[in-house]
């Protein structure tokens, strides 16, 4: 489970990126951050998953302080950054194999969950080649496979869908549904509402920074008066900028 709590976050003396962003991400649940480009969604994750410090406000990682003990909260999740960050000169299957060592992961128990993951995420044919060169997709699968290898028992995953085709964003949909079928925290952003509504049990929105809706997507819909989610999001932000596909 995943609690953020007052997270606030400036850039510089202007720019005030996450004003007083609160929710919670329960367990067995998908939680979708949306929100149009520069909301806040990725500032927001990244100080859940510890890379960048909140000015005020914390989150708790099963109940860990990630500002007081952001290695122990960082055991607890499996991360998708916005920048996917690969070594070129490793193969695909080589950066699953390294971040699970990482975790103490070896031998057969590795191995099988390797394979495992370049089943689930339909990356057998490229497993075996340097990341050089990927393609965006190519590249989400591979940054996919190794934030998931140790079995996190919370996943935060930055805009995962970006860049992919149709059949990867169903792998990656099937993925995530079986994460939450586990049992698992899974968390992501998007701008993207079709992409949210496809698959979040609980929506958050963020617009300037700040928490302008929180709920199922039908109280979403019951909040606004609105039948269509997509008309209930455009009343909750004021704009649909950034929310069409
Ligand atoms: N390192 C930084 N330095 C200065 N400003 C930043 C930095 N990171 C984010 N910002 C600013 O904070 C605001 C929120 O950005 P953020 O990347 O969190 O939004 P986002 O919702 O993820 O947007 P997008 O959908 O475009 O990725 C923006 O105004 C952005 O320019």
């Amino acid at each position: 489970m995943i609690e953020a709590r007052n997270l606030h976050k400036r850039f510089g003396k202007k720019v005030t990126a996450v004003e007083d962003v609160s929710f919670t991400a329960e367990d067995g649940v998908i939680t979708g951050l949306l929100g149009p480009n520069g909301a806040g969604k990725t500032t927001t994750m990244r100080m859940l998953y510890t890379l960048v410090r909140p000015d005020r406000g914390t989150a708790l990682v099963d109940g860990v302080d990630v500002v007081q003990r952001p290695e122990e909260a960082r055991r607890a999740l499996g991360v998708l950054p916005d920048a996917r960050g690969l070594y070129p000169r490793l193969t695909a299957r080589e950066h699953a194999r390294y971040y699970g060592e990482l975790h103490g992961l070896s031998g057969a128990a590795l191995d099988q969950r390797v394979d495992e993951l370049l089943d689930l995420l339909d990356m057998r044919d490229i497993a075996d080649r340097r990341t050089e060169g990927f393609s965006q997709g190519q590249r989400v699968k591979v940054a996919m496979a190794r934030a998931l290898v140790h079995g996190p028992r919370n996943v935060l995953l930055d805009e995962p869908t970006n860049g992919l085709d149709v059949m990867s964003t169903r792998a990656v949909r099937t993925l995530l549904r079986r994460l939450k079928d586990e049992g698992r925290c899974v968390v992501f952003s998007s701008h993207v509402m079709q992409e949210v509504a496809a698959l979040c049990d609980r929506i958050v929105v963020v617009a300037h920074g700040r928490v302008v809706a929180d709920g199922t997507p039908d109280a979403l819909r019951a909040s606004t008066g609105k039948d269509s989610l997509e008309e209930a999001f455009v009343a909750t932000i004021g704009t649909d900028q950034g929310l069409m596909q």
